[in-house]
């Protein structure tokens, strides 16, 4: 597989396929929101564009990163979004870092986002499509968060050898500046246990794809046949 890593603000054309990474925290939020139910979540272009979607279907649920505001009902954080129940809810989520990538690759023919908890899964998938070039976006630090970048690496090399070890791709990811960030405090609406629970290796079965739906981007759960179904 020829794999490219860019940030976002490299993207210059339209990939094929695209692997939108945000390890800390926006996709292992999403995944988490797929686990407590959620049928589907709302990519938003903006904080403002998250509350007009909110407003016109009350029932949505409006997500952000950094502290919690006004008309929003929740945070970008796995261990707070872990103990609500999202049965059958749409959520609209904005953050700075992960949303943005996905937004910046709307024109793609398939957009994966994902981060460790889903590792396996997107490995899985762009294997089972036989994608043979894809563009990883590295969603923080303008390319530079090693969270993103190591879970970027290690998927590239899943989707080729299925043996990669995961150890050191999860060290630097823990070794991170944004796990610091977290650990330490420095960013805002965060559990204790967001960073530990960011590095839960294929904590689920799922793939997430993103697609335009009437002009929104919308990421859903995708189920990946596992190796014992012949995938
Ligand atoms: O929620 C996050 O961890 C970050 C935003 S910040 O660095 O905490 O302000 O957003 P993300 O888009 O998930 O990287
Ligand atoms: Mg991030």
């Amino acid at each position: 597989m020829n794999a490219r890593f860019l940030g976002i603000a490299e993207l210059v054309e339209a990939p094929s396929v695209a692997v939108v990474v945000d390890v800390m925290r926006a996709f292992t939020v999403a995944a988490w929101a797929f686990a407590q139910g959620a049928e589907k979540i709302v990519l938003a272009e903006s904080l403002d564009e998250a509350l007009a979607l909110k407003a016109r279907h009350p029932d949505w649920v409006a997500l952000k990163d950094g502290p919690s505001a006004p008309g929003f009902d929740a945070v970008n954080s796995p261990g707070l979004l872990r103990f609500v129940d999202l049965g059958g809810r749409t959520v609209v989520q904005k953050t700075t870092a992960g949303t943005v990538g996905a937004l910046a690759v709307k024109e793609a023919s398939l957009v994966l986002c994902a981060s460790f908890v889903v590792a396996e899964a997107t490995a899985r998938l762009l294997r089972a499509r036989e994608c043979d070039s894809v563009t990883f976006v590295v969603t923080g630090e303008d390319g530079r968060a090693d969270e993103d970048l190591a879970c970027a690496q290690y998927i590239a090399r899943r989707a080729a050898e299925a043996g990669t070890d995961a150890a050191q791709f999860l060290r630097r990811a823990g070794e991170s500046r944004a796990a610091s960030e977290l650990a330490e405090g420095v960013r805002q609406g965060v559990h204790p246990d967001d960073v530990a629970l960011c590095l839960e290796l294929d904590r689920f079965p799922f793939a997430m794809v993103a697609a335009l739906e009437d002009s929104l981007m919308v990421l859903r759960p995708c189920a990946v046949p596992s190796l014992n179904d012949g995938a």
